[in-house]
């Protein structure tokens, strides 16, 4: 059994480099942090990822690097180290047909892509939970050993993550449809904003923030992850060019409603289909919304309340409504913990609407 023993070195403190750091470093995992950037190696070694300076040869290299570098960082590692090496880069195929091209040898090479991240970059943003619950792909090539496989399925472990295994090509379609596309449809709709004037602004709801949240991410790291995955995106944004086209069509037109209600059925249907956190199916989940003091440690209490009613909160959202000194926390629990919630919060004190 391959066993994950370390030193684990890490290239790229950014988020994803610095948040495997501070996972490895909770089961004592030896951690090397190296970066282009003297500046982030030193904020990741401080905020407890590992260290920059490691004198045992690594076990396991991380290129956690932007994905137009990944394939020459791949192949230095490999040429440098007898590790086996990852990459955490959002697209496969690029990469290892970049380290392809520099290298003959990649059997010590398996990419892998751990599915959670934040709009924002940097070892600041990082977390030490980031991939607790999460999904890590783990994409072998042809020539991958069977036992550098089984090393970094123990890294997504050790870093709190379950695993699933894909092929390279099939890795490409299935984030450019869960992960790219969505990017995208963020973008544009927060670009229409822009110019927007403040009065429309502060109509926002929740909606507007949930579709725009990811639009956030960083423009340069986005152009190179869907350049690199354009072949698998270009069908899908075909695709929703004919949809636009029809809902051109259909709007405003009293004769075409049904069209209208077709394609937007065909969204209830595909947004039941996302499965639910930890990878688990789709479970309906029932809202309690409650009205909360805007003073320090109201959620705690909360929270608290909550728990002693037995539920299990599964989602949760906080709205600020402006200019009153209140807030909104929608709670989601499983149908059968909702009327316990109701009870015992409405008891504790709490504004309850369901
Ligand atoms: N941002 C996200 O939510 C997710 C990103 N990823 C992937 O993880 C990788 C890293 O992304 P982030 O951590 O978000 O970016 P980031 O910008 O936070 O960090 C990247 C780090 O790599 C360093 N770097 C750049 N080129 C280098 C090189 N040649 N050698 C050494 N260091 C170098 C930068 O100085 C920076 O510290 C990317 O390949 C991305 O596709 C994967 C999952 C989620
Ligand atoms: O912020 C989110 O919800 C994400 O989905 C983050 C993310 C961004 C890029 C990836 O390659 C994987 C995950």
């Amino acid at each position: 059994m391959t066993e994950l023993r370390g030193p684990v070195r890490i290239v790229g403190a950014g988020l994803i480099g610095t948040s495997i750091g501070l996972a490895l470093a909770r089961l004592g995992v030896v951690v090397e942090l190296v970066d282009a950037d003297p500046d982030n190696a030193l904020m990741a070694e401080r905020i407890g990822a590992g260290s920059r300076l490691v004198q045992i040869e690594p076990q396991l290299v991380v290129v956690a690097v932007p994905p137009d570098h990944v394939g020459e960082v791949v192949a230095e590692q490999l040429a440098q180290t007898g590790a086996i090496v990852t990459d955490a880069a959002s697209v496969k195929s690029k990469p290892l047909a970049d380290a392809a091209r520099l290298t003959g040898d990649l059997s010590r090479y398996v990419g892998s892509h751990p599915m959670a991240g934040s709009e924002r970059n940097g070892p600041l943003a990082a977390r030490a939970d980031l991939f607790d619950g999460a999904t890590w792909a783990i994409t072998p090539h042809e020539t991958s050993a069977p036992e550098a496989v089984e090393l970094v399925r123990r890294l997504a472990e050790a870093s709190g993550a379950r695993t699933v295994e894909l092929s390279v090509e099939d890795h490409d379609l299935a984030v450019a449809r869960v992960s790219h596309l969505p990017h995208l449809m963020s973008a544009l709709a927060a670009g229409t904003l822009v110019d927007a004037p403040n009065s429309h602004l502060q109509l926002s709801g929740q909606g507007v923030r949930d579709v725009t949240r990811i639009a956030a991410g960083d423009p340069k790291l986005w152009t190179q992850i869907v350049s690199a995955n354009s072949a698998a995106l270009a069908g899908l944004l075909e695709q929703i060019r004919g949809e636009l086209d029809r809902v051109l069509v259909a709007l405003g037109k009293e004769e075409a409603a049904e069209e209208l209600t077709t394609i937007l059925g065909q969204g209830v249907s595909g947004a039941v289909r996302v499965p639910g956190k930890h990878g688990a199916p789709h479970i309906d989940l029932v809202t309690v919304l409650v009205t909360i003091p805007d003073r320090p440690g109201q959620l705690a209490r909360l929270f608290a309340d909550a728990a002693a009613s037995g539920a299990n909160v599964e989602d949760l959202r906080i709205d600020h409504s402006p200019a009153r000194p209140v807030g909104e926390v929608e709670l989601a629990v499983k149908p059968g913990s909702v009327d316990q919630l109701v009870e015992v919060l409405t008891e504790r004190g709490w504004v309850v609407h369901r």
